[in-house]
């Protein structure tokens, strides 16, 4: 083996998976009510722009081959644009979100009709859950967040309707108030998270689940750097998680910056505005 062998790095060769998307157009997108820190309905919202924004996403998830799907936008839901909330969809089964806030409510019914409407095997939620905001599927395990949003009973519910062991996680930083926020799921068995959303003793369960996550640092998960949708080697992410990039690029990853500033200002960014359709295993 020559010296330069030697010293290169060990890079793992990522393979990417044909994904199914689900998106809701930002047609009535603004922030007029505040149910996060993130939210201050005091602060203009560029409509055109965040239609071009969330028009790059779409593009982005096109151009590596993912299929894009749309629910009809709801006037007076600015929110219904952050799908990933609109439910969890695992295996072709799918648990309806129930949202917590007043102002959201109506988005649980309109995303469950969308699913009934085309046939997938659905169960209306009794808890209050926020899909794929607090629900992250991640090999084995459903990574579940708490304590802002999703009930922590939903976390059996889900158990139950899904058949897969759920790993309960405390958030306990406001600015993270949904597990997306805080954490996201790159491969299988691998991850990247915050530290600091979560408890001491939930950070002590993502050690063990995931000795080898990536760790981001406080100022990538501010820029949102972990609301990033992966296909087990494109990591679509905010442009300005710059350290988070080094450390994919370092796992053998390819990150793609995309632009989501204005849906920032509601709390949300590349990942929220995605649901994953993941269809039942034959
Ligand atoms: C990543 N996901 C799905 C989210 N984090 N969703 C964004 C929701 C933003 C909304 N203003 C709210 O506060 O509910």
């Amino acid at each position: 083996m020559t010296q330069l062998a030697e010293e290169a790095p060990q890079r793992t060769l990522r393979v990417a998976r044909t994904r199914r998307y689900l998106m809701c157009p930002p047609t009535h997108f603004d922030v007029v009510y505040s149910i996060n820190p993130w939210m201050d309905p005091g602060k203009p919202v560029d409509g055109a722009l965040a239609r071009l924004q969330w028009d790059g996403l779409l593009r982005a998830f096109r151009a590596l081959g993912h299929q894009v799907e749309f629910i009809e936008p709801l006037p007076g839901y600015p929110d219904m644009v952050f799908a990933a909330n609109g439910a969890t969809v695992i295996n072709g089964r799918v648990l309806s979100a129930r949202f917590r806030h007043e102002e959201r409510v109506a988005e649980g019914p309109a995303y469950l009709e969308w699913f009934r409407a085309r046939g997938y095997q659905t169960r209306e939620a009794v808890f209050v859950n926020e899909g794929e905001g607090d629900y992250l599927h991640a090999g084995r395990y459903l990574l579940a967040g708490t304590g802002f949003r999703t009930d922590i009973r939903s976390h059996r519910e889900a158990e139950k309707f899904f058949g897969m062991p759920v790993a309960g996680l405390r958030l306990v930083d406001p600015r993270f108030y949904h597990l997306d926020t805080a954490l996201a799921v790159l491969d299988r068995d691998q991850i990247m998270y915050y530290p600091g959303a979560f408890s001491r003793e939930s950070q002590g369960v993502l050690r063990v689940l995931y000795p080898d996550a990536i760790i981001a640092n406080e100022a990538d998960a501010e820029v949102f750097g972990l609301n990033a949708v992966s296909d087990g080697r494109h990591v679509l992410l905010p442009p300005a998680a710059t350290h988070l990039m080094g450390e994919l690029r370092e796992r053998g990853y390819e990150p793609i910056g995309v632009e989501l500033s204005e849906l920032l200002k509601s709390g949300g960014s590349a990942k929220c505005c995605t649901l994953e359709l993941r269809a039942a295993r034959s």
